[in-house]
């Protein structure tokens, strides 16, 4: 990964890789926020002298620990828990937590390092963190589930609190595994705190929209990304990727707003719908019966199902990236362009590979980095925190209301700072310096620590 600029950023992501080897996910993203930075601290010398680079790379705190937990059989399985509370600057640390096989230190380190600049992005008082498990929950049952929950919290609950670090779902884990972890919170500390988690069920302190923020607030980033050129979402076939949370709301979303989502994923293959994804279908066959996604297509006339291939084969002109890390390719990327696609928006984070956001780029697609376009989540769980402390319950309307009032913040944010520094249009380098002075000037204010 070359640098095409500055002498002042490469050596702190040079000792950041040495420091962290073999973490290629954490170089990716610390690589491409670097490099974006150059513009900034021309600009601001005072960030270079105080070293904010050298200290943001490096997370406050890290927890590696032990998941002891008993499967069905009566077996003593073990799974790895992780925390990472990269920064706390602007707030408590919030990021969520992961539980699939794939986990590993790169992966919670690059999630929770693009946490922070997300997060600051929001507007909100939010620090940055991320965690989760190689713990698996497919194929678990009920009960696998929430003893593995209450054995991961058994542990991290001394880590967190609604003033320090306040976790949330991400993939794998759902509203399910939040109660669980909420429930053995409370049994260990004897506090219904209710501020110490975000995604909760609506009946015991969770907010209204969270559950669909994300998704929502892509595709409303989406929106206003194709407003910059006189375009809407009305009218447009979008290619939406993944099946759980983020692309279940982006694809809602999309037909509210008069726009057509043919197609969702699995890790196992694809279908495309022409007439449009059957939401109560997709939510039936994922959250209720959560089986794979050629199910979808055995049930639905209209729908085919593609084993393996690429959803990015399907041609669209809006193209929303739900799954996960480095799903699409730059062959995927040349395919989307070829077709036609004028805007892309990473609901998921960082599922397009750096050689594919360049290509969007030099093609003049419109791109939305994950840090920006799927900030809607985080903005609603800090939602979520104002209410439980303020003992309070929005609204649908009102809470979606205030989503959509901060992702236009956030695409304003981020489309104003890509002009301040020189690259009109280019939202990565716009969220990444917006982002950044946030958190910079309150390590400035906080001293050396
Ligand atoms: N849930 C949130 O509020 C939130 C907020 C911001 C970003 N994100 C990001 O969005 C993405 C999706 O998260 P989610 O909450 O919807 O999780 P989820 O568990 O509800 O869904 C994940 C989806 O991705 C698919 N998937 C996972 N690995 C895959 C693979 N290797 N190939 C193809 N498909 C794969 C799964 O089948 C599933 O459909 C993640 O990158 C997550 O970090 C989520």
């Amino acid at each position: 990964m070359p640098f095409a600029t500055s002498d002042t950023v490469r050596p702190v992501f040079e000792a950041a890789v040495a420091r962290n080897a073999g973490e290629p996910e954490f170089h990716q993203a610390l690589h491409e926020v670097l490099e974006s930075l150059a513009p900034v601290l021309a600009e601001h010398p005072e960030y270079v002298e105080a070293g904010i680079l050298e200290r943001l790379v490096e997370p406050e705190r890290q927890i590696f620990f032990r998941v002891p937990w008993v499967d069905d059989s009566g077996a003593v399985r073990v799974n790895r828990g992780y925390r990472i509370q990269f920064n706390s600057a602007l707030g408590p640390y919030k990021g969520g937590l992961r539980f699939h096989s794939s986990v590993n230190a790169s992966i919670i380190k690059f999630l929770g390092f693009e946490q922070i600049f997300k997060n600051a992005l929001t507007g909100q008082g939010i620090g940055g963190g991320k965690g989760g498990s190689d713990f698996d929950p497919h194929g678990k049952s009920e009960g696998e589930v929430m003893r593995f929950c209450q054995s991961f919290m058994t542990e991290l609950h001394r880590h967190i609190g609604e003033y320090t670090d306040v976790p949330a779902g991400d993939i794998g884990v759902g509203g399910r595994e939040i109660g669980y972890l909420f429930g053995q919170y409370r049994r260990l500390t004897n506090r219904h705190e209710s501020g110490v988690l975000t995604g909760k069920g609506l009946g015991w302190g969770g907010a209204q929209v969270r559950t669909e923020a994300t998704g929502y607030g892509a595709v409303f980033f989406t929106q206003e990304m194709l407003a910059t050129r006189g375009e809407e979402i009305e009218g447009k076939t979008a290619i939406v990727s993944g099946s759980g949370n983020v692309a279940i709301y982006a694809i809602q979303k999309v037909s509210q707003l008069g726009g057509k989502a043919i197609t969702a994923s699995d890790s196992s293959g694809y279908v495309v719908d022409e007439a449009g994804i059957d939401l109560d279908l997709l939510k039936q066959i994922k959250e209720v019966e959560r089986l794979r996604i050629s199910v979808y297509a055995e049930r639905r006339p209209s729908a085919r199902f593609v084993s393996g291939g690429s959803v990015w084969d399907v041609p669209g002109q809006i193209a929303l990236p739900c799954a996960t890390q480095n799903e699409l390719s730059a062959e995927a990327a040349a395919t989307l362009i070829k077709n036609g696609v004028q805007a892309v928006a990473e609901g998921a984070n960082m599922p397009c590979v750096p050689e594919a956001v360049e290509a969007f780029q030099a093609a003049g697609v419109l791109f939305g980095p994950g840090k920006a376009a799927n900030a809607g989540g985080v903005a609603t769980s800090a939602l979520e925190m104002s209410q439980n402390a303020a003992r309070q319950h929005w609204s649908f309307a009102d809470s979606e209301l205030r989503l959509h009032s901060i992702m236009s913040g956030v695409h304003k944010a981020s489309f104003e700072a890509a002009e301040r520094y020189g690259q009109p249009g280019n939202y990565v380098l716009g969220a990444n310096a917006a982002g950044f002075v946030r958190v910079a000037d309150a390590m400035l204010a906080q001293g050396v620590i």
